[in-house]
């Protein structure tokens, strides 16, 4: 079954580049970059994977994406991911990156997007891969420094097909950063959030009737209200659902809990995504796989889910 849904043309649609830091890679971009770190070696960093909430993942997280420093870095952080893609027959696909992760440090916005931008041009050309960038804002931080960022941002516009909300979710609703994501909107960007990870139903109103998203990443807690479930059948929004991200955070317990399949058969175009694969053990493939353990998915559930998620593309 694993090369049979390996071998499955599928987009991916919810990935933080910034996420698919491998350790191997992680301590290279160390040492050439001459940064020490608190972790002895590759076991022990993959080692500390290990999480009880989002929170606990994000600290380290933010840690590991400190050796990223140059255009380089960010060329071939991006490059080995779509290499990733390229293996697992990842056709299409929409990254997030988190510029204020790498600004906040002193890296130039120019430095980040210019490596990525890049790679991703690399792998339309070499590998066939086609793909939209999606720069999305930290929600931990105020909504006056995701207006920085959008300031940043509009000189190269061209670059991005999207913006989107990502980190600690619990706090920070989507309300807080309803201004920027009208600027966003007026200056023509589709807008996407995460909603619904750890957060409540009223979070995806929130992004839905606030941020005027067309897409909601994870949102498996809409299943907790009739109501929004409704109407993301009604009007087909898309949910990027991250399997092996959600038992890895505890959002579920265990796989086998998981209700992305219990969605799909409700009619909820639902899509299977890997977040953060190199903390979270395993890219689109091992996703798909995942569910089919544990949850018995059929190859004709398994064609439903990756037409999905070549429907649910913003290009
Ligand atoms: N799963 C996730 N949720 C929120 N923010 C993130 N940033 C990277 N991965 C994330
Ligand atoms: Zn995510």
């Amino acid at each position: 079954m694993y090369d049979w849904l390996n071998a499955l043309p599928k987009a991916e649609l919810h990935l933080h580049l910034e996420g698919s830091l491998e350790p191997e890679l992680l301590f290279a971009l160390a040492e050439r970059n001459k940064i020490a770190l608190p972790w002895a070696n590759v076991e022990t960093l993959r080692g500390a994977y290990a999480f009880n909430n989002l929170q606990e993942f994000l600290d380290l997280y933010y840690q590991g994406a400190d050796v990223l420093r140059t255009e380089q870095d960010f060329y071939d952080l991006t490059w080995a991911y779509l290499q990733r893609c390229k293996a697992q027959n990842v056709i299409h696909t929409e990254p997030f990156f988190d510029p204020q992760t790498h600004t906040d440090r002193g890296i130039p916005f120019e430095v980040v997007l210019n490596g990525i931008n890049q790679a991703l041009k690399d792998g339309r050309d070499q590998l066939g891969i086609s793909s939209g960038l999606i720069l999305s804002f930290l929600r931990h931080l105020s909504e006056d420094e995701a207006q920085k960022t959008l300031d940043q941002a509009l000189p190269f516009r061209d670059a991005f097909i999207a913006v989107g909300l990502d980190s600690s979710e619990m706090g920070h609703p989507p309300s807080k950063f309803q201004r920027v994501f009208d600027r966003a909107r007026s200056e023509g960007f589709v807008a996407v959030a995460h909603a619904g990870e750890e957060g409540p139903p009223e979070y995806i109103w929130q992004a839905l009737d606030l941020l005027q998203i067309k897409r909601i990443d994870h949102g498996v807690r809409a299943i907790e209200d009739e109501r929004l479930m409704q109407r993301i059948i009604d009007e087909q929004i898309p949910l990027t659902v991250c399997p092996l991200s959600n038992t890895k955070l505890c959002v579920f317990d265990h796989m086998s809990q998981h209700n992305i399949l219990d969605m799909l058969e409700k009619g909820v175009k639902v899509t299977v995504n890997s977040d953060d694969p190199a903390y979270f053990g395993g890219y689109v493939t091992e996703n798909f796989h995942a569910l089919h353990t544990h949850l018995g998915m059929t190859q004709d559930q398994a064609r439903r889910l990756a037409q999905n998620s070549l429907d649910a593309r913003l290009v």
